[in-house]
């Protein structure tokens, strides 16, 4: 995501979203936004909220109090033109007319696509194209009834790609993927941010959506307990050194160290950039300190998570 990406306005935004269905509370006063470029995994327990919310997100229910917004339109009172810019697979794996090809599902849904308000035309090559992105040519005139799930699964990322939606909902894009398709959803997902399309998807793979989200919303018990941006939290490193107090002072005393704590023998900062690291290494020597090892201090998002869901 890019510096003018988190200025833009918001491609969604979750204003105070409580949903009650009778007398049980599912999602309590959820904010959240998401910027153009941004990926957003939503994550946490069995029943925490995540469908919910996210079938909220996209119009297919209701919210009890609250409002969410799509490019500043309201997705429940403006849907048609809300929902113009969305691409969304909300139930895994999306449904498909097992009769037909992957083409023609896809025809289908290009039609729909164009029908309505601010409809998108969708032409016979981008359903190649997507079907090529997602690597089902060669099953794209087979039936969707003899698809693998894996090849179901794929098949609805391409139809919610297909009229190249402005954000893209995905609930559990990756359960049912090999690692080759988890992958290429990575990759999918990495090159739709990079042109600037907002990614919100829920996910329990907590090691593999942290190489590639840039914040992680977790819910419990249908409350966001915290958000954590990602991209801040890997720019931190760790130095072995000798006098790890002194090598505080000397870190904390540069503009771009952001935060530099003790955990003797180390010294854990936070420098904003990998670029910077040789200036840190100056200022550690200049101060007098001797460094034995710099590494970058990967942030653990699992044990976190644990900590956070345990303490919630
Ligand atoms: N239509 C409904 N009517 C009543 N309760 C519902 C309905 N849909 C969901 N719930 C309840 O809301 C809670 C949250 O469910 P939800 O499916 O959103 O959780 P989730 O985080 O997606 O779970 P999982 O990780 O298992 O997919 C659960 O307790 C569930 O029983």
């Amino acid at each position: 995501m890019t510096t003018s990406a988190t200025s833009a306005p918001p491609s969604i935004e979750v204003r105070e979203l409580t949903k009650r269905y009778g007398p049980h509370t599912v999602l309590e006063g959820v904010n959240l936004t998401v910027r153009p470029g941004e990926v957003y995994a939503l994550t946490g327990p069995n029943g925490s909220g995540k469908t919910t919310l996210i079938r909220t997100m996209t119009g297919l229910a209701f919210p009890t109090a609250g409002t969410i917004t799509l490019l500043n339109r309201n997705v429940h009172t403006e849907g048609n033109r809300a929902r113009a810019y969305l691409g969304a697979v909300v139930e895994a794996p999306a449904k498909f007319y097992p009769q037909f090809t992957g083409t023609q599902n896809l025809q289908i849904q290009a039609n729909l696509a164009g029908m309505g308000p601010g409809g998108v035309k969708v032409t016979r090559d981008r359903i190649r194209d997507v079907l090529a992105q997602l690597e089902l040519t060669r099953m794209a005139d087979r039936k969707v009834a003899e698809f693998s799930l894996g090849q179901r699964q794929r098949l609805g990322v391409a139809s919610a790609m297909l009229a190249d939606p402005k954000v893209l909902i995905l609930d559990e894009p990756t359960s049912g993927l090999d690692p080759v398709g988890i992958e290429l959803i990575h990759r999918i997902v990495t090159g739709l941010a990079t042109s600037g399309c907002a990614v919100i998807l829920s996910t329990h793979h907590l090691r593999e959506i942290a190489t590639y989200a840039h914040t992680v919303g977790i819910l419990s018990g249908g409350r966001l307990v915290d958000t954590v941006d990602l991209r801040a939290r890997q720019a931190a490193y760790r130095f072995r050194v000798d006098d790890p107090n002194r090598a505080v002072t000397a870190l904390q005393g540069l503009p771009f160290v952001q935060k530099a704590v003790a955990r003797a023998p180390m010294v854990i900062a936070s420098l904003g950039a990998e670029a910077r690291v040789p200036e840190a290494l100056s200022a550690l020597q200049a101060a007098g300190v001797k460094v034995f090892e710099a590494a970058p201090d990967h942030f653990d998002l699992y044990e976190y998570y644990r900590d956070r869901v345990e303490n919630a």
